[in-house]
């Protein structure tokens, strides 16, 4: 725990955070304004996991990969892996990419709270996990992942006060689109039911796993 698990969390909110000062400055947000909300000195949904899938016998089918599409739900996602077998869906079309992984390089995801905060000028775009392409599908797959997530008491809505650019693109979206009512720590829990398979029992349950994903087509 404290020679590995530790230093890959603290190097994981470094980046993070000195890519959210970058965003903040992008967004015209103050200085600070985006690493307040997601304070590692209150309690929050961030969480590093590393995720070991095994190679399948059989391909998998359209309708089994459709179902594992989603937006991340908090603001960052810092990914590794060796392997392929993560798609995004390019936006607009319904056509799924493989990211390639490039060695000495993570990737880095924005997920759904970054969207409401910035009013969707940030987009967190839908991705999945299929198997592997070609020779790399007969092997165990791991991803090393850190997600950084707003503190629980955070409201989950669109900064406009804060910035004019925010502010504005909020204006052109419909009434209370980036307005969740929800507070993080609501947010974040709902969305992780949701994602499990077996809570998910219809239409409502789909609904209610709602993240921006409808906001965005
Ligand atoms: O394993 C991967 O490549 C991606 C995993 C992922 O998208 C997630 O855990 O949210
Ligand atoms: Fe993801």
């Amino acid at each position: 725990m404290e020679s590995s698990i530790l230093p890959f969390v603290r190097k994981s909110v470094a980046v993070n955070l000195k890519l959210m000062s970058v965003l903040e400055s992008k967004l015209g947000l103050p200085r600070g304004a985006l690493a307040a909300r997601h304070s590692l000195q209150q309690k929050g949904g961030s969480e590093a996991r590393c995720i070991r899938s095994q190679p399948r016998s059989e391909p998998m089918s359209e309708a089994a990969a459709a179902i594992g599409a989603h937006t991340d739900f908090g603001s960052l996602t810092i990914l590794h892996n060796r392997l392929g077998g993560l798609q995004v869906l390019m936006p607009g079309t319904d056509k799924w990419l493989y990211v390639k992984p490039l060695p000495g390089h993570a990737i880095c995801n924005i997920g759904d709270t970054l969207t409401v905060f910035s009013a969707g000028i940030l987009r967190s775009n839908l991705h999945r996990v299929v198997p592997p392409p070609g020779a790399q599908g007969g092997l165990e797959r791991w991803s090393v992942v850190y997600f950084t997530r707003p503190a629980y008491e955070v409201r989950v809505k669109a900064l406009t006060e804060e910035s004019f650019l925010i502010a504005e693109a909020a204006s052109k979206a419909p009434a209370g689109k980036y307005d969740t009512g929800e507070t993080a720590g609501e947010w974040v829990t709902r969305r992780i039911k949701y994602h499990r398979l077996k809570n998910r029992i219809g239409p409502e349950s789909w609904r209610a796993n709602r993240g921006v994903e409808e906001m965005q087509v």
